[in-house]
């Protein structure tokens, strides 16, 4: 009798015990399995769910500041993407240069590093005209050393290749940036590999893991920054309309063999590492891109640049010029 009165007064104990230590080393089951380390939720938690620091003031913004009204509400009350536009590209380069301003403090702040995803496209060319103006103010320092770029996507080309983004890259801004300014440390594909991109994707990934797990388990790598282009299609990253790609939810980065638009050959961040960056940037500029636009915020279901808002909702900030965005209803802004 004595004994029973123990045991059951005990049992609560050993419960909670047992369930305590579940708690703490049984890694989640969503974190791919090659990357669990024991490690207390906790870190685990935090490092999923970053402080992200209100926005400094911009001093840059355009003239102009349109508001029009919405027709169709983007899933989830939890906020919605901003759509920033400017008459012309120049007027919108100093906004961007203040917001991968804004992103490359908060990065420094979180790591000591400005961990940032780049993709090809049109976007190399406005990101040199943000980037490479010279300095108004001694805060607003670029600190290049301390970048550490990733591609949000890469052709399987050449790093010399006309298709290469990281060629392009490299033309439109690394080979420009002031040697006082210090250079990036850059992620390129390994090129052995142009005819395996499966092993490409994964090696890649092993990047990723260097730079964001070292330490933890993480569920996803959490950019500081994902500079994203979008496609007259949709697209982004190498994330194209219907595809399959669009349901990976386990690897961080995939290849793809079937690209509708060439070279077929790719890999590309997943969906589920965009949408977790602390910051995401779209920009969409020019004529080519009103169609897609209008699809996009007036109900693309389904479209890879739709799913990022309703992934990102206002950790997205898209950045437009006057004719990306001519007849598209939705709220939008002329600056931060
Ligand atoms: O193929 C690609 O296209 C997209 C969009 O390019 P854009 O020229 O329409 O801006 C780009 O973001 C991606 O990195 C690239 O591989």
């Amino acid at each position: 009798m004595n004994h029973n009165f123990c045991f059951l007064s005990l049992l609560p104990i050993l419960l909670s015990s047992v369930a305590y230590f579940f708690y703490l080393f049984v890694p989640e089951s969503d974190i791919p399995l090659r990357y669990q380390i024991p490690s207390y939720r906790a870190a685990i938690d935090s490092r999923n769910h970053p402080t992200i620091p209100p926005p400094i003031s911009s001093a840059n913004s355009p003239s102009s500041t349109e508001t029009f009204s919405r027709n169709k509400p983007i899933a989830n009350m939890g906020g919605q993407p901003n759509l920033l536009a400017f008459p012309d590209v120049d007027k919108l380069a100093p906004t961007l240069r203040t917001y991968i301003l804004q992103a490359q403090t908060a990065g420094l702040h979180r790591h000591d590093s400005f961990k940032v995803a780049v993709s090809g496209g049109s976007l190399p060319k406005t990101l040199a005209k943000a980037l490479l103006a010279p300095a108004t103010s001694a805060e607003e320092k670029l600190q290049f050393d301390k970048w550490e770029i990733f591609f949000a996507d890469e052709r399987a080309v050449p790093l010399d290749h006309e298709d290469s983004n990281y060629c392009l890259l490299k033309a439109e801004l690394l080979d420009k940036i002031p040697a006082e300014l210090g250079q990036p440390k850059v992620h390129t594909i390994n090129t052995d590999l142009l005819d395996d991109v499966q092993e490409m994707a994964d090696q890649y990934e092993k990047l990723l893991v260097e730079s964001f797990a070292a330490r933890d388990s993480v569920k996803l790598p959490i950019f500081d920054l994902l500079l994203l282009g979008c496609g007259p299609d949709g697209h982004t990253c190498s994330l194209f309309p219907g595809h399959e790609l669009l349901r990976e939810t386990d690897c961080w980065v995939a290849p793809i063999e079937d690209s509708p638009k060439p070279p077929a050959k790719r890999i590309t961040l997943t969906l589920p590492v965009v949408t977790h960056g602390v910051k995401i940037a779209f920009v969409a500029t020019g004529g080519g891109k009103k169609e897609i636009m209008k699809q996009i915020f007036e109900g693309g279901g389904g479209l890879p640049c739709t799913l990022v808002n309703e992934g990102g909702l206002d950790r997205v900030t898209w950045f437009t010029d006057s004719p990306a965005v001519e007849g598209v209803s939705f709220p939008r802004r002329g600056s931060l």
